[in-house]
């Protein structure tokens, strides 16, 4: 099979999907891999690394999207690429199509089977291809906060830890997935007071197990948020409902309730968002102000310390990308359920219910889980 390996171009991304020995597995396989040149600088892997390993090297994207019959990314698919998509190609990567209408119907038009690295679930419906990334990202929640609470940074001027004498900060993080524990784990080392809401019971008694002592784990309904939002300093929105768009836990009059230069850090952007103001941003413009509560919605958080996240990344996408090029797309698929669940569109038509739903698509049950 061919397969091709873009240059990411979303604004401030660093990641790249393939690591030189992902080139070198494949290419022991009798795979042909297309890299475009310079693909991993923002990873700091050279165009000589991924050569040394056995890929083509191929100065454009246009070229990689012409040739190969599976593209390998991390980002969705930007405008500029859309006209590169080609009917009969598959795409592996994650695209959170429920946050983005003008996607999916770009993405549908264009015909090529939409692989979703955020809908690939395990027996257990873990979400072995998010998973890293979120934990990224629920790190990051953290250190982005401390950050935005600075005075300069338009936040309330609160040290996450506080000093002997004053008190730490409250954090209150809705949803205790991978990103909202591992926002937890991060906050809790900090010595703040955590919240951590969610509405899986069994899921908060895992995490009350787990979790130190300065972290609270609470059932989520509408009345505990509220109390919680009165008093945090920082919030981290860490909701999912997989392939769907993430449910709206903050509307704009709650914000009114919140400390004038408290930070709301929506990790869940990527899928539209939990707060009703969220709106996405990008790294070099992370923020923005509502009701005097500082904002911020990057939808690639991981893009920024792309090092740490390309081999995070790469590490669990790889073993995918061989099943897909040694079986063939729609035999993988067939065979391996996980792979089925990850298809969202082929053949023109929508394959994941969640996102059929969410912009009222006809539904295809082509690999019989509708
Ligand atoms: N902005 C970015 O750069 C990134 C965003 N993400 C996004 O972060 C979000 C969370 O991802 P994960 O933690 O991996 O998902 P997860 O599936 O591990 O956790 C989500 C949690 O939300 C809970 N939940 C659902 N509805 C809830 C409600 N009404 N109240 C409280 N909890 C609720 C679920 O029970 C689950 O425990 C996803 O949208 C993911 O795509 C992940 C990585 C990077
Ligand atoms: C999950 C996701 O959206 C990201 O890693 O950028
Ligand atoms: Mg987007």
């Amino acid at each position: 099979m061919i397969i091709g390996v873009p240059r990411e171009v979303k604004q401030d991304e660093y990641r790249v999907a393939m690591l030189p020995v992902g080139v070198e597995e494949l290419a022991n396989r009798g795979h042909t891999v297309l890299v475009e040149a310079g693909a991993g600088l923002g990873s700091g892997l050279a165009d000589h690394d991924y050569l040394r390993a056995g890929c083509e090297l191929v100065a454009t994207a246009k070229e990689v999207f012409e040739r190969a019959e599976l593209v390998v990314k991390v980002k969705e698919p930007q405008e500029s690429e859309w006209p590169l998509l080609r009917a009969g190609q598959a795409l592996f990567t994650y695209f959170h199509f429920a946050a983005d209408r003008k996607l999916t119907e770009a993405v549908l038009t264009s015909d090529v089977t939409a692989i979703a690295y955020e809908t690939l679930s395990d027996a257990k419906g873990q979400l072995p291809l998010l998973t890293p990334m979120s934990e990224v990202a629920g790190r990051m929640s953290i250190q982005e906060g401390a950050k935005y609470l600075e005075r300069p940074q338009m936040g309330r001027g609160i040290l996450l830890g506080g000093v002997p004498g004053v008190a730490p900060a409250n954090i209150l993080i809705l949803g205790g997935g991978v990103v909202g524990a591992n926002a937890a784990k991060i906050a809790a080392g900090f010595n703040a007071n955590v919240a951590i809401l969610d509405i899986n019971v069994d899921r908060l008694r895992y995490l009350a197990d787990v979790m130190p002592p300065n972290v609270d784990c609470l059932f989520s309904d509408r009345h505990t948020i509220a109390e919680q939002l009165d008093r945090a300093d920082l919030v981290v929105g860490a909701v999912l409902i997989p392939g769907a768009k993430a449910p709206c836990l903050i509307r704009r009059e709650h914000l009114k309730t919140m400390k004038s230069g408290s930070v709301i850090i929506d990790v869940a952007i990527d899928q539209g968002g939990c707060i009703e103001t969220s709106k996405p941003t990008s790294h070099n413009d992370p923020t923005y102000i509502v009701d005097e509560v500082v904002h911020y919605c990057v939808t690639n958080m991981p893009g920024a310390v792309g090092r740490t996240s390309t081999y995070a990344l790469c590490n669990v996408t790889l073993p995918w990308v061989i099943q897909l090029a040694q079986r063939g797309i729609e035999s993988a698929a067939k065979e391996l359920p996980p792979l089925a669940r990850a298809i969202n569109m082929h053949g023109g038509k929508v394959t994941n219910a969640a996102v059929a739903e969410t912009f009222d698509l006809e539904l295809s049950d082509q690999f019989g889980r509708g």
